[in-house]
């Protein structure tokens, strides 16, 4: 086992354009084992991309993004088992309708890493106790609420005993009593260690949990600082503007 502090996702002069659009400016960018790091920006900022591009779900123009030292495949079987190694959570949760929440966290450790049903079943009911909603195994998707559906996203997603872990606003789709229930599981993980790369308006988890605040705006990392250190004294003009916007209800 490494070391809290060895890198594990490193983007080095990463460039994207979409036509005139320079959607990720030269992005250079470290995240350690364990670490947890909050994105955050005006909207168009290119923070959906960046965590998008980590996955290769978003192609990139130059630079380099590399895994646990290895350099990012661009498809095939290496990049299935890349992506096998990051769990994605989506504002919108994605999971299969037409499966029962058991089958959903089960789907791919069975597809994927040809576990057994039975250490699968075992597993993904582990999961689903810790983040709540073990009683709805035997249900079907539409018939949870938001926030239990994106609660069974995460357990689907460390199904799969991620080294990391990719957040695209997994609050935004959410009523907002249910937000906390799913920021409450996404805390959980931070203090166990998980190495998080989240995308989110949260400001009260980015407080909370992160251990650093990534700061993006027009496509470029403008600030990379603790939370304390963004909150309470931001130095440049556009973070200072964007927290003035947002704080002030
Ligand atoms: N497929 C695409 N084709 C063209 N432009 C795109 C595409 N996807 C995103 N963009 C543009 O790239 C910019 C960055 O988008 P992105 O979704 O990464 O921003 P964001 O910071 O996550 O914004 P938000 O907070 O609103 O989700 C935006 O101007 C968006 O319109």
């Amino acid at each position: 086992m490494d070391a809290p502090g060895t890198p594990l996702v490193v983007l080095d002069h990463v460039n994207k354009h979409y036509g005139d659009l320079h959607v990720l400016n030269d992005i250079t960018l470290t995240i350690a084992k364990g670490e947890v790091v909050v994105v955050i920006g005006p909207s168009g900022s290119g923070k959906s991309t960046l965590c998008r591009a980590i996955n290769r779900l978003e192609t990139i123009d130059d630079g380099t993004i590399s895994i646990d030292g290895q350099a990012l495949p661009s498809e095939g079987a290496a990049l299935a088992k890349l992506r096998a190694n990051v769990g994605m959570v989506f504002q919108s949760f994605n999971l299969f309708a037409h499966k029962t929440i058991l089958q959903n966290v089960t789907l791919g450790p069975i597809k994927v890493s040809k576990k057994s049903r039975a250490e699968a079943d075992a597993r993904a009911m582990e999961l689903l106790e810790r983040v709540g909603v073990a009683n709805q195994a035997k249900k079907m998707p539409a018939q949870l609420s938001g926030g239990q559906q994106q609660r069974v996203a995460i357990a689907r997603a460390l199904a799969m005993q991620p080294t990391v872990m990719l957040f695209d606003e997994p609050t935004s789709a959410l009523d907002p009593e249910m937000i906390n229930e799913v920021l409450d599981v996404m805390v959980g993980l931070a203090k166990e260690g998980m190495t998080m790369i989240v995308v989110t308006h949260e400001m009260g988890f980015a407080r909370k949990a992160a251990d650093r605040v990534v700061f993006m705006a027009d496509g470029r990392i403008v600030e990379d600082t603790t939370p304390a250190e963004f909150f309470d004294h931001p130095k440049s003009d556009r973070a200072k503007d964007f927290l003035s916007k947002i704080l002030t209800h």
